[in-house]
């Protein structure tokens, strides 16, 4: 998505800096929200994800820094026009379904009676609507995790807030939340949710923090990470032996063909492609294919925060596997 740096942020944050029993959670963050995006904190088990959140939303303070949300400085004024769903999943077990987003409605502002005739309208909306009557204990865990998404939208929020908002759901619902986020987001609703599935990002998100270690090596457009790394080249040629090879670069890989030819496989050089395609087809290495692919977000977070960390990224639970 093409923007300017004149947009309006929906949260800027400079310098937030949280330390615990003398621990730094979180360690000197920047990062900046374009209102009406869908944004992605991304990073492993302890990054600092959630610390990160909760300082914004102002649930807790910074030791430093600074947090402006919806244009405030003091967050917990914004609270009518933020939805949050916390890490911790709860909901009341005696209440039904749409009294619960009702509830969570009356938390924001919102009058109980509207939020409960709202509530059974979203849950409708949603595919839930056989179950706005239930009341939340006699709901699995992923169906009360809906009802309590619903919950987070009920008063139409400027702003929405997920703490690892696919975890627990399955595939199917990790698909419906996919599309619920980006109509919030076609809607002109700001969406930031942390996760440590960087496939979930990719797909989903205009920008990205990376966070590792309490500090944010990147934060910006997907495609800017992505652009950290170069695209990645795989040539196919007849030939094996000529002139042209001086053009290849001496890093690339040679997997011999059984025929006399070879599959070669480089980065682009910063040349880019023409002075090698020229120096192939006048020297008659015979092309038999040629591909360009740019990196995924997963090798430009490999490039950007290290294997290590990327490693640790890829160890999701079960409910998380793509
Ligand atoms: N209340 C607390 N008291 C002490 N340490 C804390 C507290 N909250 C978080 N931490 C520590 O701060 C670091 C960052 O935790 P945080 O919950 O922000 O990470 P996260 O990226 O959300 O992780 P996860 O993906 O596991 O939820 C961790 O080392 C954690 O142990």
């Amino acid at each position: 998505m093409a923007r300017n740096d004149s947009r309006d942020w929906a949260i800027e944050a400079q310098g937030l800096v949280k330390r615990f029993d003398g621990v730094t959670a979180v360690d000197g963050v920047d990062l900046r929200v374009p209102q009406g995006a869908i944004y992605g904190i991304l990073g492993p088990n302890g990054a600092g994800k959630t610390t990160t959140l909760r300082m914004l939303l102002g649930i807790i303070d910074p030791d430093a820094g600074m947090r402006r949300v919806l244009g405030s400085e003091r967050p917990h004024d914004m609270a009518h026009a933020i939805g949050y769903l916390p890490e911790e999943r709860g909901l009341y077990p005696s209440m039904k379904a749409f009294e619960a987003i009702g509830f969570l409605g009356a938390l924001r502002g919102l009058p109980q009676a509207e939020g409960r005739r709202r509530g059974r309208i979203l849950m409708e909306k949603h595919g839930l609507g056989h179950l706005a009557d239930r009341q939340i204990r006699q709901m699995s865990k992923g169906q009360a995790q809906q009802v309590q998404l619903l919950g987070t939208l009920v008063h139409a929020p400027q702003l929405v807030v997920f703490d690892e908002p696919f975890s627990g759901l399955d595939a199917i619902n990790q698909g419906r939340l996919e599309t619920m986020i980006r109509e919030l987001a076609a809607g002109g609703t700001t969406v930031i949710f942390s996760t440590h599935v960087i496939a979930h990002a990719e797909r989903m998100c205009d920008e990205v923090a990376i966070i590792a270690g309490g500090r944010v090596p990147f934060a910006g457009p997907v495609d800017v990470a992505r652009d950290r790394i170069a695209p990645q080249v795989r040539l196919e040629t007849a030939r094996v032996e000529g002139a042209w090879r001086a053009a290849i670069p001496a890093e690339a890989r040679c997997d011999l063909r059984s025929d006399g030819g070879a599959f070669w496989y480089f980065s682009l050089p910063d040349s880019g492609i023409e002075p090698l395609l020229r120096a192939l087809i006048e020297g008659e290495a015979g092309i038999l294919s040629l591909s360009i692919e740019r990196g995924g977000l997963h090798d430009a977070f490999v490039a950007i925060a290290g294997e290590a960390v990327a490693q640790a990224m890829n160890t999701t639970q079960p409910e998380d596997a793509q």
